[in-house]
């Protein structure tokens, strides 16, 4: 198992409710992630805030756009010093490989750089109404596939598609997935999930986890669990 395998997902509209959570967590027990919700509202402000306190930060801004502007924005996101960022796979080829290309000045520094697939939140019935009449599960493939050729370091799935992903692309393609939910905790808008220790076992390196750890009676407590629902 990676080191550190839980992404802790900040999406809150309150800087102190955030940083609250974080005083309270040890940087040697997970990661965390901002997202497009705490980016927009308090920008490279809070990614600042949270390195002060010693976190490994995922920007997950998921950028999806011409091949210039992602390559520009990547690197913006390299100059964060962040530890991962993103975009989005079905951008195709061209900007995953000019994405890539914008991080070699960066050397050993460069962030990780990774592609979502299809979000963890849609159904195979949501890609229909897409035009993409396969599984989602074939979808992820193709676009992990593509995600690899542009030499990217892995892509966002769901655990539900790790297994497989692993035989197809190799273990050093990293899988991170969002949708993780332990027993008993909501769905939400999450269609394609898998409980922390299913993720693990199935291959995943990174969970994200937002609500089953924010939205708890005691965030702290919720984490804990999980970290040993792992060990
Ligand atoms: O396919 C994806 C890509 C990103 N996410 C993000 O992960 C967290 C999940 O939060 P939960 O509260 O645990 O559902 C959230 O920040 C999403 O933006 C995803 O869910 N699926």
């Amino acid at each position: 198992m990676t080191t550190k395998p839980i992404l802790v997902a900040l999406d809150y509209d309150n800087k102190n409710h955030a940083l609250q959570l974080i005083e309270k967590l040890d940087p040697n027990m997970c990661r965390l992630k901002v997202g497009k919700e705490m980016f927009t509202l308090f920008g490279p402000q809070l990614v600042k805030d949270i390195h002060d306190r010693g976190f490994d930060l995922f920007l997950d801004l998921k950028f999806h756009d011409i091949p210039n502007t992602v390559a520009k924005a990547v690197a913006a996101a390299a100059e964060l010093g962040v530890w991962m960022t993103n975009v989005h796979a079905s951008g195709g080829l061209a900007m995953m490989e000019a994405a890539k290309k914008a991080l070699l000045p960066y050397g050993d520094k460069a962030p990780m750089l990774i592609a979502v697939t299809v979000l963890t939140s849609m159904s195979d019935d949501d890609l229909k109404l897409l035009g993409i009449n396969v599984p989602a599960f074939e979808h992820v493939q193709r676009l992990a596939k593509l995600t690899q050729q542009a030499g990217l370091d892995g892509v966002v799935c769901s655990a539900q598609e790790a297994t497989a992903l692993k035989s197809l692309l190799g273990k050093d393609f990293k899988l991170v997935t969002p949708g993780i939910r332990p027993v008993g905790s909501d769905a939400g808008d999450q269609h394609r999930v898998m409980t922390p220790p299913q993720a693990i076992a199935a291959g995943s390196d990174y969970l994200v986890i937002g609500r089953p750890i924010t939205k708890a009676a005691d965030p702290l407590a919720a984490l804990q669990a999980i970290h040993q629902s792992l060990a």
